[in-house]
């Protein structure tokens, strides 16, 4: 059937409805929300799924493109659910997240100030820039006819696995090592003490200058088994060597700070924005004491420890909790391993002193009702709310600005190109 699309929305697709004709004049209006289209294209659709209130289609054929098409760069990109954008050109991307932001905190009614801001790196930067990623390998005749190893991420459509040999959006050298290890893996090497079946998924993280190397490698059971690699550059030759380590993290330098990320532990992913990221969430921040709440291994309390008397900084996940520890040590802070729900109740029921400033940079699910409560009634005289979730974001910033701040600044940080995914930060004043 002919569709016209309207708008993007949060995921990737693009909303169209059906007219009377297309729906025997039952529920017209009805919603059908279709993938790898853009905004105001005309095409032929297959309908996949039909529910009550919507369907989902799949492009069949582009009747009218939009201008703003470009031809994706990855040769798995439709195929491969990475990535949702490879087809807009880069400033549609930032449009349509502009406009999806926009309307997701208007929809909750959060009375925000009519410029959203971005924090974008170049074009060039909108490919090779994800320092970590995670493939599964795939053993499977269907896919290689000796049996070989491969690797591969998730398909779009559904959880079969989708070998890969290239993913532009990655740090090269991720990619590289991913394809060698698939065929360490099936090597008879003495050296490869890997056992090749039990293995379902590996993980590579870069470090800033490409230097160091943490590989985590899954298995269907037991803990993960990590391994440290060093890339120590040769004279006289491009290619540096490779050597094995037995450390347990690596060092990650981030606007003039080190820290140390252990294996498991959070860290942000877009390498060419994070000194700038980092410098927009603290920037100017100043004063006495600064929470973090949600710390993960203290990317933004290393830096406010600089310019507030103390800094306390507050994270749940075990795997973060040694580096935090670490990477704050002999600086003016406190790093306390519990959740941000607990310790504000503690902080309640102890009277602590308020602080000046709170850093807020919660995982998906944000703060929450009794968190953005406790942060109302606390009462810190500024918030700076980092999310990775639109929908959460824009529910919290409804409880926080209904009873005691207002928002002074919002910036959408493209520190997800060529995927819907969207990273706000966001600065309130109390009232
Ligand atoms: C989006 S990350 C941000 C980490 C850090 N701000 C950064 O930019 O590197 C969210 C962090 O919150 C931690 N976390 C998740 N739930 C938490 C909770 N209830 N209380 C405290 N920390 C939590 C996660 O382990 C993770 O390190």
């Amino acid at each position: 059937m002919k569709l016209h699309t309207e708008k993007s929305v949060y995921g990737g697709d693009c909303l169209a409805r059906l007219d009377s004709q297309q729906t025997d004049g039952k529920s017209a209006g009805k919603k059908v929300f279709v993938p790898l289209t853009l905004p105001g294209e005309t095409v032929e659709a297959r309908i996949l799924e039909d529910k009550r209130a919507f369907a989902r289609a799949e492009i069949e054929t582009i009747l009218s493109a939009s201008p703003n098409r470009i031809e994706p760069r990855c040769p798995h990109f439709g195929i491969c659910g990475g990535c949702q954008y490879q087809h807009a050109n880069y400033s549609t991307q930032l449009a349509i997240k502009r406009s999806i932001l926009r309307e997701t905190l208007d929809r909750a009614k959060v009375p925000s100030p009519a410029e959203i801001h971005t924090l974008v790196g170049s074009e060039e930067q909108s490919w090779r820039y994800r320092n970590r990623i995670r493939l599964a390998f795939i053993r499977d005749s269907t896919h290689d006819a000796q049996g070989r190893t491969q690797v591969g991420y998730r398909s779009r459509r559904s959880h079969d696995l989708v070998p890969i040999d290239e993913c532009p959006i990655a740090a090269p050298i991720l990619v590289e090592c991913a394809l060698d290890l698939a065929s360490v893996i099936d090597s008879n090497d003495p050296r490869n003490d890997l056992t090749e079946n039990d293995l379902t998924e590996v993980e590579l993280f870069i470090n800033h200058d490409n230097s160091e190397m943490l590989v985590t490698f899954f298995r269907v059971q037991g803990e993960p088994i990590l391994r440290s690699l060093r890339f120590v550059p040769v004279a006289g030759s491009s290619r540096p060597k490779l050597e094995r380590t037995d450390a347990q993290s690596l060092t990650y330098a981030v606007a003039g700070h080190e820290y140390r990320v252990d294996g498991g532990a959070f860290f942000q992913i877009n390498r060419h924005l994070l000194d700038r990221f980092t410098t927009l969430v603290t920037d100017g921040l100043t004063g006495s004491l600064a929470w973090d709440l949600y710390a993960g291994v203290g990317l933004f309390a290393r830096r406010l420890t600089q310019t507030f008397n103390m800094v306390h900084a507050v994270e749940s996940a075990p795997a973060s909790t040694a580096a935090l520890q670490h990477n704050l040590a002999g600086a003016n802070s406190h790093a306390s391993a519990l959740t941000t729900l607990d310790y504000l109740r503690r902080n309640r029921e102890q009277r602590e002193p308020r602080p000046d400033v709170i850093v807020l940079d919660p995982p998906r699910a944000g703060l929450g009702d009794e968190v953005a409560h406790l942060l109302n009634a606390i009462g810190a005289p500024q918030l700076v709310y980092v999310s990775c979730d639109p929908a959460t974001l824009a529910r919290d910033l409804h409880a926080l600005t209904r009873e005691r701040y207002r928002i002074e600044a919002i910036h959408l940080a493209d520190m997800f190109p060529q995927t819907f995914h969207l990273e706000t930060v966001v600065r309130l004043r109390r009232i």
